[in-house]
């Protein structure tokens, strides 16, 4: 469904020092400079497929997303997304794809969604009974029944969003590129969002690719995940595997019966084998970390030796995991390196 092979999008970017001087120098000797923002990245995500496309501030992964949707053309490389080149512009490709920046608003502001909606189905061309089916079901899904009709300049950052999500799916696109989609919104309204792109997802069969920083949209919506860094793509594999070889480590925490005494829960934390990051400043609360292959057989063995009343085993967050990869690959061990070097494979 979307097929990218050796992209690239380079700017040569003007640099001017400050100054009133060097400004005039500028206008005879300019410098020049060029951004890397996309560096020869190849991958596939086939029809139906979510995937999550993380990397920090600056990565590449906006850029990547504008020149899949005709945005911007690729200084080199080849794109292909549902059969189309996307820098061709044809209209049965716009009305395939879809496009929703959270950082940016396609409605207008001074007028309610609804009058957006109807521009857009003019735009789209869609006929009246489609729309009207569309519109009542993404009314029903996104619960836009008490908005719909409001100025969007007063509507809250989640209405907002909703809202923005069903202008851009009106016209039923089964490709959808959401760069950021709950920034800024609450941990309810992130929900709600998330179950929302699952749903069009499965209803819809959509492929769709995501930027998020919030990793819990990314472990709620993707299996497989890619990190982009410095325009060049790191890993391109399962969200499982990424965790697991990234952060061999997992976290335990324990919540004690205060019966038990500190020096004593400290003694017998320190003679288990494995157990590091031992946290005691939350005593009974206690935080420590293992290795994830003996995670069972720690928390068996911690549970017949301390009074415990509640464990909990969590994954590293998503940031430190990523964290960790981008160590890794300024500074690759013999172990990573062949994993690093799939990303650069296009998959099958
Ligand atoms: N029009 C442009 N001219 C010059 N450089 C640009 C331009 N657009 C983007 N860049 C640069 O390209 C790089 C990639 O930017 P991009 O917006 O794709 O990053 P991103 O991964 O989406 O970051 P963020 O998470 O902050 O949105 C950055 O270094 C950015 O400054």
């Amino acid at each position: 469904m979307i097929r990218v092979e050796q992209l690239s999008k380079h700017y040569e970017v003007h640099e001017r020092e400050p100054g009133f001087l060097a400004s005039l120098r500028s206008l005879i000797h300019r410098k020049h400079r060029l951004v890397k923002a996309v560096d020869d990245i190849s991958f596939h995500i086939p029809a139906g497929e979510i995937v999550g496309f993380l990397g920090p501030n600056g990565a590449g992964k906006t850029t990547t997303m504008k020149v899949l949707t005709g945005l911007l053309h690729p200084t080199s490389g080849r794109v292909e997304v549902a059969g189309f080149r996307p820098q061709d512009h044809k209209n049965a490709f716009k009305r395939r794809i879809s496009l929703v920046m959270g950082q940016k608003s396609q409605l207008i502001w001074d007028v309610p969604a609804a009058d957006s909606f109807l521009v857009n189905k003019a735009i789209y061309e869609i006929e009246d009974g489609a729309y009207r089916k569309t519109l009542s079901e993404l009314v029903e899904l996104l619960e836009l029944e008490h908005v719909l009709h409001k100025p969007v300049r007063q509507l809250s950052l989640g209405e907002r969003m909703k809202c923005e999500l069903a202008a851009s799916l009106l016209h039923r696109p089964d490709i959808l590129f959401l760069d950021e989609p709950t920034i800024g919104l609450d941990v309810q309204m992130q929900e709600v969002v998330r179950r929302f792109i699952l749903a069009y997802n499965q209803s819809v069969g959509a492929t769709v690719l995501l930027t998020s920083h919030y990793m819990g949209d990314v472990t709620a919506l993707c299996d497989r995940v890619m990190v982009i860094g410095g325009g060049r793509l790191l890993y391109d594999g399962e969200l499982s595997e990424l965790t697991e070889r990234y952060s061999p480590r997992k976290r335990i925490r324990l919540l004690l019966d205060e019966s038990g005494s500190l020096d004593r829960t400290r003694e017998i934390l320190l003679s288990t084998p494995g157990v590091t990051g031992i946290q005691l400043e939350e005593y009974p609360a206690i935080g420590l970390e293992v290795p994830r292959e003996q995670v069972s057989a720690i928390s068996a063995s911690l549970l017949t030796s301390l009074p415990v009343l509640d464990l909990t085993i969590e994954d590293p967050s998503m940031e430190s995991v990523i964290g960790q990869a981008f160590t890794e690959k300024s500074a690759p061990s013999k172990d990573c390196e062949p994993k690093l070097k799939q990303a650069e494979a296009v998959r099958d």
